[in-house]
């Protein structure tokens, strides 16, 4: 069974009518990449998906989004929806706290107290987004101090720290430099044994790189959707060719 199933979705910002139709079954314990050119709806669908859109004045959902089966805007809870899926943003957003008040935030929301329990989970997620041995000696200072590729792993230890199942990744490397987007790319191939994936990018070669499956969207429509070696060998719709042959977009 599919990890998130998308049916027959259509989303509204007033009158704009920003997605359209989307069907889309993402496996769990892949990496899927969303590609296409900006505006097309990419971040809209990938915010939908744990819910952010609900603090949106004016937008309108239509049709379904199954998690594990369950649909997420009737049969779960919007807080444990969060849990359950986590997101990382484009541009690194640490709090301006200390290393590790960033990342048992979560944790201590989810009302674990226990100084031993935020220890360990701290030290785990910080392992889990590979960031542990460049931070371990100074969780208690403050992480506004870390380098762009740092912060961006920190959130990423964040974001583990509640235990998701699904982990949402909008374009997280674009702000960064080629070495820690290519720690960053590591780090979700690694995380994918454990975590579904959905990655939001606009590096044609970071999707051939990391994902297993890829969308193409246009104008609020995904065109294509397939295994990303197919995608990008044998697309089978022009528009598809043309964006990734760099013809248009
Ligand atoms: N809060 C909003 N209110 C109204 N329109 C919005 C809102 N957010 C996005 N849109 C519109 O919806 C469309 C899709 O936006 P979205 O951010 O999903 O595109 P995208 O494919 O992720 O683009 P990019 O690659 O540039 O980030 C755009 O035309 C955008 O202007």
């Amino acid at each position: 069974m599919s990890k998130i199933s998308i049916k027959n979705m259509e989303l509204h910002y007033g009158d704009f009518h920003a997605l359209k139709n989307v069907n889309l079954e993402i496996e769990a314990n892949k990496i899927t990449a969303f590609i296409g050119p900006s505006g097309c709806g990419k971040s809209t669908l990938l915010k939908s998906i744990n819910r952010m859109n609900d603090l949106i004045e004016g937008c309108r959902i239509d049709g379904q989004i199954l998690l594990d089966g369950q649909d997420i805007f009737h049969d779960i809870d919007v807080n444990l929806l969060r849990k359950r899926v986590g997101m990382v943003f484009q541009k690194p957003n640490p709090f301006p706290m200390s290393i590790y008040d960033n990342v048992a935030y979560g944790p201590r929301t989810h009302g674990i107290r226990s100084k031993a329990k935020l220890d360990d989970l701290v030290e785990k997620s910080l392992r889990d987004a590979a960031i542990w041995n460049e931070c371990k000696d100074r969780l208690k200072t403050s992480a506004l101090g870390m380098s762009g590729g740092q912060q961006q792993r920190l959130c990423i230890a964040r974001a583990l720290a509640v235990q998701p199942e699904v982990l949402l990744m909008d374009e997280p490397t674009s702000a960064l430099d080629p070495i820690s987007t290519s720690k960053i790319e590591d780090l979700a191939m690694e995380l994918k044994k454990d975590y579904t994936i959905v990655m939001v990018t606009h590096n044609m070669q970071q999707a051939v790189r990391v994902s297993d499956n890829t969308a193409f969207f246009l104008l609020g429509e995904v065109i294509e959707y397939n295994e990303t070696e197919k995608l990008f060998s044998i697309p089978a719709d022009k528009r598809t060719e043309d964006y990734i042959t760099g013809r248009f977009g």
